[in-house]
């Protein structure tokens, strides 16, 4: 364990960091993080005694490090410095050999077993060992990174201090080596304090942060505390948003640009659907912001091209997947940028309005296969599977949505749905009840998001009370459309 307490320091008498106070538990990552200038490798030279402290104490376990000498202080906290010398003539063994001087007696003369395991086992870990005999100078910038990084591996130290170790590096290669760090410090329990510019990747493998401003400590905490997107811009004085990773329950920052070029919307009206014999399209000019249970890019995503697709009553396919790419390939439509929804019901059966907004306007395309519709509360009851029936439902909206507007304009809508089904009379025919839906509906709400954002799309909404009013009404014609075949 690593404790710093009201440490300052900086160069010739010149105060850079000022009162850092934090800690980092015994096989913990701690990222530092901060815009250039901050004093983040000012930091990290004072923390490795490269740079005399002016002020505060830095105790390895429970022990100041001014009580080490240099000797016993590199077995004890290994540095990887952010700037290499690159005068050198050594091989790569060599440079990572260099890591094990704080074990020897007298250079290179009591090479143990241990020495020699530590070399190979640095050397593995970050992917060097096949240019072991090369010449530093022959390799790359990112392979000699992955050198340091193994030198400073090869030290086998309790705490290893990084500056910027992903320097250089491509993305396979970042992974390779945080990925390292961070099986050393689960399962070897390494102390691992880096300094990493990239926000996400601090955020997937640090446990800690701390970010630097003007020398202070502006935050501390796990990276939810202190990659807060307010926060974030007042230090780096650049506006971002925060989103969540899709696997890891860490945040991500992305940068929104300055430039206007992102403002230029389209606007969607009638003439931009299209109907075939095979599907109904929406194309259009910009990407709308879409929110759906589409079977092709579901989810949230920017497409410009949304496609409901009929297909025969008998479709039944193992990998509905693949054969909708196949589909899309065939017809040269792009795979990233559609979203896909299927029916069953025939194209020309669709219901299509549109309706004026104060905050410009909203369409509703909906196709209503309610041949077999369930009542979803007594669905429980049944031996057998109902067959599929489908009704497709879009929301097409000139606005823009919150993240949260555009989740309660999916429930509005589907509230208006199912209400459209009852005021129709569309029974569950084995339950004799009202029917709530399919079993296989699909939803989704697409925004053009121009305009000024609204934050709320529940039913008393500005945009909640047209969603209601357009979906009922567009499902009822539908449904109508359906029966009359
Ligand atoms: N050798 C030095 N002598 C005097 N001042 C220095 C020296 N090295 C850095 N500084 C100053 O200390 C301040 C902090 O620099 P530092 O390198 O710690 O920032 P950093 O946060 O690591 O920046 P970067 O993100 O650009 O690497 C800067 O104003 C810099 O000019």
């Amino acid at each position: 364990m690593i404790v710093v307490e009201h440490l300052s320091g900086g160069y010739d008498g010149v105060p850079i960091v000022k009162d850092i106070s934090f800690s980092v538990e015994k096989g913990k990552i701690l990222g530092i993080l901060g815009p250039n200038g901050s004093g983040k490798s000012t930091l990290l030279k004072v923390i490795s005694g490269i740079l005399p402290a002016t002020a505060g104490t830095i105790k390895v376990d429970g022990k100041n490090i001014s009580s080490y000498n240099a000797r016993a202080l590199a077995k004890k906290m290994a540095v990887l410095p952010q700037l290499h010398a690159n005068a050198f003539s050594n091989s790569v063994r060599e440079a990572v050999s260099l890591g094990r001087y704080p074990h020897q007696s007298g250079f290179f003369s009591s090479w143990s077993d241990f020495d020699e395991q530590a070399v190979q086992h640095a050397m593995a870990q970050t992917g060097v060992t096949r240019y072991e005999q090369a010449p530093m100078e022959f390799l790359s910038g990112g392979e000699q990174q992955r050198v340091f990084v193994a030198q400073a591996l090869a030290q086998t130290a309790e705490i290893l201090l990084l500056d910027e170790p992903t320097n250089h590096l491509d993305i396979a290669h970042q992974r390779q080596i945080l990925d390292m760090v961070r099986k050393e410090a689960i399962e070897c329990g390494l102390t691992v304090i880096m300094v990493l510019h990239d926000m996400n990747l601090a955020s997937l493998y640090c446990d800690e942060l701390l970010l630097m401003e003007s020398g202070q400590m502006r935050a501390f905490g796990v990276p939810h505390e202190v990659l807060m997107a307010s926060q974030i811009e007042e230090v780096y004085q650049a506006r971002v948003a925060t989103y969540a990773h899709p696997e890891i329950p860490k945040p991500q920052i992305t940068m929104m640009p300055a430039s206007g070029e992102h403002l230029q919307r389209a606007y969607i009206n009638k003439d931009n659907f299209k109907v075939t014999e095979h599907f109904i399209q929406l194309q259009s000019e910009f990407p709308l912001k879409t929110v759906s249970s589409a079977v092709h890019n579901p989810g949230i995503g920017w497409y410009d091209c949304l496609l409901n697709r009929s297909v025969p009553g008998d479709y039944v396919i193992n990998d509905v997947k693949r054969e909708v790419a196949a589909f899309l390939q065939k017809e040269s439509f792009s795979s990233t940028s559609t979203v896909v929804m299927l029916t069953a019901v025939p194209t020309r059966l669709v219901a299509i309005n549109e309706y004026a907004a104060s905050f410009g306007s909203l369409l509703v395309a909906v196709t209503a296969g309610v041949g077999n519709a369930v009542d979803v509360s007594r669905v429980h009851e049944r031996q057998i599977e109902p067959y599929i029936g489908t009704i497709n439902t879009w929301v097409i909206i000139n606005g823009s949505l919150s993240e949260e507007a555009f989740f309660q304009a999916m429930m509005t809508a589907n509230e208006a749905k199912t209400k459209a089904l009852q005021s129709e009379d569309i029974r569950d025919e084995l339950s004799g009840t009202i029917a709530t839906g399919t079993a296989t509906d699909s939803l989704l709400i697409a925004a053009t998001q121009k305009g000024d954002e609204m934050l709320y799309g529940g039913p008393i909404t500005e945009v909640g009370k047209i969603i209601g009013k357009g979906v009922f009404a567009t499902t009822v014609q539908a449904i109508k459309n359906y029966k009359n075949g």
